[in-house]
This record gives C-alpha cells, structure tokens and sequence, in this order.
C-alpha cells in the first residue's frame, strides 16, 4: 500500500484518518467500538452514492471522501438484506425506509414464509485520493420483525439480530467489519505526521 513515508517499521500518513459519514448514529457507534484504538476525526458528509454491489458502493465513497479531504478516509456503507427478495433493498435501504417506513418494510415480506435478512456494513479505508481502497465487511444475520424498541437508528426496531440478547456494540455487522478494520490498523502499524484534533 502507497504511504507518504516509513517510520520505524510502520507506515507514516500525512494526516490523521477522518471518518466521512453525513449519519450522526453511525458516528456514535464507530466512536463507541474503536475508543481510542483508532485516532480519528470526524466529517459529516453525504457523499454521492453509486448504484450496484455493496462492495464497489463502498469503496466508491472512499474514493470521493479522499478527494474532498485529500488525506486517509474511512468510510461506511450499510445495506438491509431481505433473503426472500435475494438481497434487497441491500444498499437501497435507506430510500426504502424513508418511502415505505417500518412497517412498509415488513409488507414487502408478506407474501414470503421467510423472513430472514442479514446487516451488512462495508467500511472502505484508504490513505489518500490516489491510492486503491480496502474494504472490510462485517455481517449480522436475523429477521424481519414487526416494529418494537427504540426508534431512534434506521431500521433497528424491525431487524431482530439472531441471538439478540447481546447490545450492539459487543457484537453487529459494524461490530465486526471495525475488528477487521483494527487487524489491518495493527499490522500496517501507521503513524501520522500531525496529531488527531
Ligand atoms: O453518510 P452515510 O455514512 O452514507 O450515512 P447514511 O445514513 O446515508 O447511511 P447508508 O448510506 O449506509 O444507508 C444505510 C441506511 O441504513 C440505516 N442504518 C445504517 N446502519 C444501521 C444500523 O446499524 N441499524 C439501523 N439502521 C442502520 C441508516 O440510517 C440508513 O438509512
Ligand atoms: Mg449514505
């Protein structure tokens, strides 16, 4: 991978890494998974989305957080998979849920016996505009379920995680794809020329 230099044996970024994210829960619960494993600040963007695979939508938004930023970026793409509907809404679950709302959510699966579903997060890295980036997935599987608990992230009253008895933080797909994200921090050993703010 391209760095602007080597100290020690780890990788030396010009700049601290900025996670791009215009949605204020996602911010709460990448603040609350990586403490302070991962130095970071923050920038709330809404980035143009591609259309297609979840991959490829994510490592898109790396691509343009790095140019408006001009340093290492990470970013994040979340998609809500309906098994019956092989995948969708997946990356369109955002414009799904605004349209249709909970409980459009769970009419789309009435026709179907199955209710299974699966989160998956794509967090996509990369430390600068002209560099490849990497992308690191993380997958909770569960079902659709009528509306019940807090109201205040996207479609979380509606997605029942199997073995929910866990919180969120101790084990989702962000939980997940950022273990990854800390693996990959951990071996590239990267320092920063100027502190996080
Ligand atoms: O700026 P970005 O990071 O793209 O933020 P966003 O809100 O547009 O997020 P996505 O494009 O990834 O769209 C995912 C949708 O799923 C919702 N969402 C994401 N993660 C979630 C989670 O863990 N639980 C519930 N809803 C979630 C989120 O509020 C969006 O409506
Ligand atoms: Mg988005």
């Amino acid at each position: 991978m391209a760095a602007v230099g080597a100290r020690g044996s780890g990788l030396v970024l010009p700049k601290p890494v900025t996670f791009v994210t215009g949605n204020a829960k996602k911010l709460e619960e990448v603040r609350a998974i990586l403490g302070t494993s991962i130095p970071f600040n923050s920038l709330k963007l809404d980035l143009p989305e591609l259309q297609g695979e979840p991959e490829d939508i994510s490592k898109e938004k790396a691509r343009l957080a790095a140019i408006q930023v001009n340093g290492p970026v990470l970013v994040e793409d979340t998609c809500l998979c309906f098994n019956a509907l092989k995948g969708l809404p997946g990356p369109y679950i955002k414009w799904f849920l605004q349209k249709l709302g909970h409980e459009g959510l769970n009419n789309l699966l009435m026709a179907y016996e199955d209710k299974s579903a699966y989160a998956l997060c794509s967090f996509s890295f990369t430390t600068g505009p002209s560099v490849e980036p990497i992308t690191f997935l993380g997958k909770t599987p569960g079902r659709i379920v009528p509306a019940r608990g807090p109201t205040d992230f996207g479609w979380d009253p509606v997605f029942q995680p199997d073995g929910y008895e866990q919180t969120k933080e101790q084990d989702s797909h962000r939980f997940r794809a950022l273990a990854l994200v800390k693996s990959h921090f951990a071996e590239a050993r990267y320092t920063f020329e100027t502190n996080c703010v």
